[in-house]
């Protein structure tokens, strides 16, 4: 008997992708059994207030982080296509592609909450099981690898949404939290700060050699 491909889905705006976001792909993958993992860069993130980096830079940046994960791959569909990233039409381009596969929309807890504010997030849940990490919360953090303990762990409780979200079909990964975003490193760069505990080295060399986030915003 054959069973459905599993495949993950992740998306951010990877500005500039970090260890957490590995961390996230590394432990998605393994905990809920996946065939594949696609990463991907958002296009234009109708949901954030700041303007991204160029997408080929995140792009860049995101094979160098992902790009060498086995059973991984870097997906640039979302900077192509034009007008505001949604999520629904990415999962539903992916269920058309690969009929009858099952799909994981993996992300943090932050991101979880606010489900109920995404375009068609009703239709998101008919479409992936969602598959969320707890997010530390950065003005917490203890240590220069990133790392809390289990008291600073942000809580996030699926009960906590309002119905129907609340009724979606949930996976929690487990993995130990990281008070890391990409904010707090372009704020680092920007004031000179290291950051090579932070990301991959690969996306490290990058932001060096592209003078990215040396102002900043
Ligand atoms: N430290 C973290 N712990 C758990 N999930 C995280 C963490 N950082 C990012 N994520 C998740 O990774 C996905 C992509 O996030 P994104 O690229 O926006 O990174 P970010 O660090 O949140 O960026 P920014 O600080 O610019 O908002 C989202 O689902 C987000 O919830
Ligand atoms: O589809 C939506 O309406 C929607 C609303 C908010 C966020 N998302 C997606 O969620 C992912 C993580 O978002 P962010 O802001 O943490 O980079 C990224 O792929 C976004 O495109 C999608």
């Amino acid at each position: 008997m054959s069973s459905s491909r599993r495949i993950g889905v992740f998306g951010g705006a990877f500005d500039p992708p970090h260890n957490m976001h590995v961390a996230l792909v590394e432990a998605a993958l393994a905990q809920l059994r996946l065939d594949e993992l696609r990463v991907f860069p958002t296009g234009y993130a109708w949901h954030k207030s700041r303007t991204l980096s160029p997408p080929e830079h995140r792009l860049a940046m995101a094979q160098l982080a992902f790009g060498s994960l086995p059973g991984v791959v870097v997906d640039a569909r979302e900077i192509q296509r034009p007008g505001p990233t949604y999520t629904i039409d990415t999962l539903r381009e992916l269920q058309a592609e690969q009929p009858g596969a099952e799909l994981f929309l993996v992300m943090g807890a932050d991101q979880a909450r606010a489900l109920p504010t995404w375009h068609a997030s009703e239709a998101l849940l008919q479409t992936a099981i969602i598959s969320v990490a707890a997010r530390a919360d950065s003005a917490n953090a203890i240590g220069t690898d990133g790392h809390q303990d289990d008291a600073a762990r942000a809580k996030f409780e699926f009960s906590d949404l309002p119905p129907p979200w609340n009724a979606g079909r949930f996976e929690i990964l487990q993995l130990p939290p990281m008070a890391v975003s990409a904010t707090d490193i372009r704020q680092r760069v920007a004031s000179s700060q290291g950051i090579a505990h932070l990301v991959p080295d690969g996306v490290a060399r990058y932001i060096d050699q592209h003078h990215l986030y040396r102002t900043a915003r």
